[in-house]
């Protein structure tokens, strides 16, 4: 060895060495050494982020839980919470912030309402939203859009299933579901449907490659500069899951004149351009609403996509059940409105246990400790800490849910929830940042899962579709790791 690379290797050596010093010091003093956890998690944040990029952080979590107790130590600086009592002390009015880790997490160059850090601008920003997304307004100039477009998706699963008649053929329900949210939210926020629902082809195929991708990326920052290197091959697939966003708000650019030129009140995009002409008073510009608009479309589809998903097949799943479900909407008017489906015991019951065991984004939600630290469970945080709380495992909680891991809507019908565990359920999150498309959601589920069960009488899972099939990934939001949720339709039905 030349005395030239012998030098170099002391002198990694020794910045390793360094390295893992300051480590060792950092984690034998660190703050939250008193908190039951595994002890890397005093040094290292390798095997949360490992769990991330894996899809599995939900169970991780979960299984960290089972080991050492409701409040458990997963990072250097960042602690899961499994409590009634911290759940309620994290998520109250005003509550704690939302980390930054929610910046990385949309991949957008600028925060929007669902990743802003700072209270007083999200407040700010979400006064905006309030109107538009409000049940009145929902109902008053789009619920006949909705409606309608519900209808046509589940007239497409019941067409491709009997396309193939007198056989039957399997039809992937998730595929469909996502066109019809994907549609929905391109027509409410720029006015223009995607048809993906026309052409039976998505026109954002690989949005949920695009969150697994920004999710890795915020974890190992490094892959950024990988990232931006492979968007310039000329691969289309490659391109679509580096710019997602840049194609969404580059859509919207060009949308935004036709939009701004349309009725103003009924079209969410152009409500929120409005305000963002006055300028200075709203502190939102174009590039904002861009942002917004795009953000809101992918927080939109997916979401009410798979939770739809997993009701088709738990429902189906429990052939007594459906035939209730079918029974009870199949007594509605053909005119059926949402205000009918309100009044829905099953139908409501259903969802909420689908939301319950399924709801779309189940994982951690990150929350940071303010400034002066927080006192939870005889632990005291100090301020910047990480305090994150999963409605996966909270949902699970067998002193609030008896039978947890049992599909019964039934504990919905005979109030058997108790008031803790209604004051725990947040299958749209909690507290000041809870979900700001409840409504357009809760209404879409409604329509889109009576629709399903009045069209598609007697529809059974295809063979492929299993409950390993089903079995949740996690890549914040959750997904069947097949994804795709096949049904068929009786040769019955198919030929009629
Ligand atoms: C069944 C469907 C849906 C589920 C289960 C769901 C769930 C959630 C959850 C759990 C949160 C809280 C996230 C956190 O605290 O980190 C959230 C926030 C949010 N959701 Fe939804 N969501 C759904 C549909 C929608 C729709 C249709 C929209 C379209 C407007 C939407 C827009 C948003 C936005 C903008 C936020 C951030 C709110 C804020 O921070 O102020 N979601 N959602």
């Amino acid at each position: 060895m030349t005395q030239l690379s012998s030098s170099i290797v002391a002198a990694v050596s020794l910045g390793l060495g360094l390295a893992l010093l300051v480590v060792l010091v950092r984690g034998f003093r660190n703050e939250l050494k008193k908190v039951p956890g595994p002890w890397h998690t005093l040094f290292t944040d390798l095997a949360l982020k490992i769990s991330i990029i894996t899809g599995r952080r939900m169970y991780y979590v979960d299984s960290l839980y089972k080991k050492y107790g409701p409040y458990v130590r997963i990072a250097p600086h960042e602690v899961a919470v499994n409590d009634p009592a911290g759940f309620a002390q994290i998520h109250k009015i005003p509550g704690f912030d939302k980390s930054e880790w929610y910046t990385g997490l949309t991949g957008l160059p600028r925060q929007m309402v669902f990743s802003m850090t700072d209270s007083k601008m999200h407040a700010a920003r979400r006064r905006l939203f309030a109107r538009p997304f409000s049940r009145t307004f929902l109902l008053q100039h789009w619920h006949d859009t909705i409606r309608d477009m519900t209808k046509f998706a589940v007239h497409r699963i019941h067409g491709e299933a009997v396309s193939a008649a007198p056989s039957t053929i399997a039809v992937d329900v998730m595929k469909w579901w996502t066109f019809m949210s994907t549609d929905i939210s391109g027509r409410l926020m720029y006015g223009h449907s995607f048809g993906n629902l026309e052409t039976g082809q998505a026109t954002l195929k690989l949005m949920m490659m695009n969150g697994k991708v920004n999710g890795a990326v915020n974890e190992f920052p490094f892959l950024k500069v990988v990232g931006r290197v492979l968007r310039y091959l000329p691969i289309p697939a490659v391109q679509e899951i580096l710019c997602l966003n840049e194609i969404l708000i580059e859509q919207g650019r060009s949308l935004l004149g036709s939009v701004r030129a349309s009725d103003s009140n009924s079209n969410i995009f152009s409500n929120i351009a409005a305000e963002a002409e006055k300028g200075e008073r709203t502190g939102l510009d174009e590039e904002d609403v861009l942002i917004e608009a795009s953000g809101v479309i992918i927080a939109a589809s997916d979401t009410t996509a798979i939770t739809l998903t997993y009701l088709v097949w738990a429902v189906l799943s429990r052939p007594l059940l459906q035939k209730a479900l079918e029974d009870e909407v199949d007594r509605l008017p053909d005119d059926f409105g949402d205000a009918d489906l309100e009044k829905l015991p099953l139908l409501r019951a259903v969802i909420d246990e689908t939301l319950r065991l399924y709801g779309a984004a189940p994982g951690g939600l990150p929350r940071s400790v303010p400034a002066d630290g927080a006192l939870m469970h005889g632990y005291f945080f100090p301020g910047g800490t990480t305090v994150t709380t999963q409605a996966w495992s909270l949902h699970r909680d067998p002193e609030l849910f008896p039978n947890p891991l049992e599909f019964s809507p039934s504990r919905w019908l005979n109030d058997e929830v108790s008031p803790a565990a209604k004051k725990i359920y947040h299958p749209f999150g909690a507290g000041a940042r809870s979900c700001l498309g409840v409504n357009f959601a809760s209404m879409m589920l409604r329509l889109a899962t009576a629709e399903f069960f009045r069209k598609c009488k007697g529809a059974q899972l295809a063979s492929s579709t299993t409950d390993e099939s089903m079995t949740p990934e996690n890549y914040f939001l959750i997904a069947p790791k097949s994804h795709k949720c096949e049904i068929v339709l009786p040769q019955a039905q198919a030929q009629a």
